[in-house]
C-alpha cells in the first residue's frame, strides 16, 4: 500500500456522466455504488466484506450473483459481527484472516474521503477488524454517496473515532483531546444511545471509543497517525491512510470511479 501523502486521484473511467433520476434517495446512491463495486468481484476470490449500510448492499449483491450461478466459490471475510451474522443469513462461504492472510479485493464504505483517497471509518464501531482486513487486500473498493466527500479528514465536523481499552479510557480521552488541542479538538467517549450518562458503547472486540471531533484541519494525517497509536491505551484509529485503491461515488450528477495512483 502507498502512503497517505497527496496521492493524485484521478477518474480512470467515468461510468455514468449522465445525471442519475432525481428522485433517487440515499440508499438508491448507496445501492448504485455498492452494485458496480461488485462488478470487481470475479469466481475464486477472496472478498474482504466491509460493514455500514452502503456496504450491506455490496454483501447482498454478492450473495445473490452466488445463486444465480453468475459468481462461484467466493470466500468472504467479514469485517465485523454484524456482517458476519448478514453473510451467514445469506449462505455466504466464510473465512478469516488466519486461513486467508491475503486478501484478493475488499468493498466497504466510509464515513468521509478525501482528495487523496484517505478515508474516515468507524462511525459504526467497526474500524479495527475493516483496518486488518482492508489492509491485508490487495485492493480496496471504497464505496459512497456524495455525501462523504470532503477537503480533509475531520472537515465534516463529525466523529473521528479512535478504539481504545477499557483501562483508564478516560485518561486516554484527555491524552487524545490533548494531541490536537491546536486543530481545535473535543474528543469524547462514545456511549450507548440514552444520553451522556449512558453506558460506553462496546466495539466488537470489547473495546470502547473515543470520538475526535475537529475544529480545524489535523495537518500532516501520517504524523497524526503516529502521535495517536503511540498512546499505549490507543488499539487503532479510522484514518484509513494510503490504504484504498479505488473510489466509486454515487451522486445526483452521475456515477465516478476513480483510482489512486501510486
Ligand atoms: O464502523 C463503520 C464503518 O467504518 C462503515 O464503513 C462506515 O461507518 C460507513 O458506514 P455507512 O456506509 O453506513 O455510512
Amino acid at each position: 500500500m502507498g502512503s497517505a501523502s497527496n496521492h493524485l486521484v484521478t477518474p480512470s473511467a467515468v461510468d455514468s456522466s449522465s445525471p442519475l433520476p432525481s428522485n433517487l434517495t440515499q440508499d438508491d446512491l448507496k445501492k448504485l455504488a455498492a452494485y458496480k463495486a461488485v462488478e470487481y468481484v470475479k469466481s475464486g476470490m477472496v472478498v474482504g466484506l466491509g460493514t455500514g449500510s452502503t456496504a450491506k448492499h455490496a454483501v447482498s449483491r454478492i450473495s445473490e450473483l452466488l445463486r444465480e450461478g453468475k459468481l462461484r466459490d467466493v470466500i468472504g471475510i467479514p469485517t465485523s459481527t454484524t456482517t458476519h451474522a448478514q453473510a451467514v443469513s445469506l449462505g455466504i462461504p466464510l473465512s478469516d484472516l488466519d486461513s486467508h492472510p491475503v486478501v484478493d479485493l475488499s468493498i466497504d464504505g466510509a464515513d468521509e474521503v478525501d482528495p487523496s483517497l484517505n478515508l474516515v471509518k468507524g462511525r459504526g464501531g467497526s474500524l479495527l477488524r475493516e483496518k486488518m482486513v482492508e489492509g491485508a487486500s490487495k485492493k480496496f473498493v471504497v464505496i459512497v454517496d456524495e455525501s462523504k466527500l470532503v477537503k480533509h479528514l475531520g472537515g465534516s465536523g463529525l466523529a473521528v473515532p479512535v478504539e481504545v481499552v477499557p483501562f483508564c479510557c478516560d485518561f486516554t480521552r484527555g491524552k487524545l483531546e490533548e494531541l490536537f488541542k491546536e486543530a481545535g479538538c473535543t474528543a469524547k467517549l462514545r456511549v450507548t444511545s440514552g444520553g451522556e450518562t449512558a453506558p460506553p458503547a462496546v466495539t466488537d472486540n470489547g473495546n470502547y471509543v473515543v470520538d475526535l471531533y475537529l475544529e480545524r484541519d489535523m495537518g500532516d494525517l501520517e504524523a497524526a497517525s503516529e502521535k495517536i497509536l503511540r498512546l499505549p491505551g490507543v488499539v487503532e484509529h479510522g484514518m484509513f491512510l494510503g490504504i484504498a485503491t479505488t473510489l466509486i461515488v454515487a451522486g445526483k450528477a452521475g456515477m465516478t470511479v476513480r483510482d489512486r495512483f501510486g
